[in-house]
């Protein structure tokens, strides 16, 4: 097995969101056990502390619809210098949210460092909604709804980085799964980028295997890099209640525990987010660990050694 250096990024930005309480998730995490969890597998784990936000207040705020842009700008920005530096490193970054907001700065971050290392970045987005809105769309405001538009180099996001976006991932390179609730404006803008979407049905009939194998062997194909951006509402809510987004019909347990095996035997992961646990919702941290236990599916943890690699 590859021992990773992994390196955790808190984020605990909770303005992306439409409830407060993701402020308190990196700690969750820590406190669950997360680091404890990768370094019995053999990985080495240094904790960075949580980042602080960026000062973006002289920006102006893009129309009236959007909440919290300046503290959101602020942390984008802060993110994204973050995951370029650490992108071009040999380590695995991950990203201990916070609200997927975070990803605005994470994704862009893991691009721009790809980009410079000569490879595509592929994004896997775990999610109940394909956070596919832009400034122009967003119904609730809530920016938690908007990074996978904006890492697709989507227009209408003037301010957030300062700069216009110079190494956008490509929307071919990207696969929603588990999606279950998508706006309607959204869904416009997804259907007309060509970004990969599979929803829970696809997940019933087919099953995991046959979904994600043939999109990782893209990744192979490609010698891409790999971004995987697991939002807790992936899972269904009665195994994963801490979330202010919940959607009934997520993911199973097992379901979520293939992903990450496979994820895993595949060998192409390089950096992860973690994002919307929302420990104020949380039934004695049964999410919390749940999460620590998923990605510690993805770093190698399994039940029994096979011979052969089947992804
Ligand atoms: N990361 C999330 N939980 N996103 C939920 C987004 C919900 C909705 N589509 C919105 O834009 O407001
Ligand atoms: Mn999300
Ligand atoms: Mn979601």
């Amino acid at each position: 097995m590859v021992n990773h250096d992994v390196v955790f990024v808190g984020a605990p930005i909770e303005e992306g969101a439409g409830r407060r309480g993701c402020v308190m998730g990196p700690d969750a995490y820590r406190t669950a056990g997360l680091a404890e969890n990768l370094q019995a597998l053999g990985h080495r784990v240094t904790d960075i502390g949580n980042l602080q936000p960026e000062d973006a207040h002289t920006e102006k705020v893009p129309n009236g619809t959007v909440k919290n842009f300046h503290t959101v700008a602020g942390w984008t920005r802060s993110l994204y210098k973050t995951a370029s530096e650490l992108g071009q490193k040999a380590v695995f970054p991950v990203y201990l949210g916070g609200d997927h907001a975070l990803a605005l700065g994470t994704v862009a971050g893991q691009s721009l460092a790809a980009n410079r290392l000569g490879k595509p970045l592929f994004v896997l987005w775990l999610d109940a909604h394909s956070d596919f809105n832009t400034f122009d769309t967003t119904e609730s405001g809530n920016l938690h709804g908007t990074p996978l538009a904006f890492a697709c180099g989507l227009k209408g996001f003037d301010g957030l980085l300062g700069h216009p976006l110079s190494h956008p991932v490509a929307p071919r390179n990207v696969e929603i799964l588990g999606v279950r609730s998508i706006d309607p404006k959204e869904r416009e803008l997804l259907v007309d980028c060509g970004a990969g979407v599979r929803d829970m049905r696809m997940i019933d009939e087919m099953g995991i295997p046959a979904l994600l194998a043939p999109f990782l062997e893209r990744v192979r194909a490609a010698n891409g890099l790999l971004h995987v951006s697991l939002d807790v509402d992936f899972l269904d809510p009665g195994i994963a209640p801490a979330v202010g987004t919940t959607v009934p019909g997520g993911a199973t347990f097992r379901e979520a525990h293939l992903v990450m095996e496979m994820l895993h035997d595949s060998g192409l992961v390089t950096s992860l987010d973690l994002v919307e646990l929302n420990p104020f919702l949380d039934d004695r941290g049964m999410t919390a660990r749940l999460m620590v236990d998923l990605t510690a599916s993805l770093f190698g943890r399994r039940v029994f050694d096979r011979p052969t690699r089947s992804f």
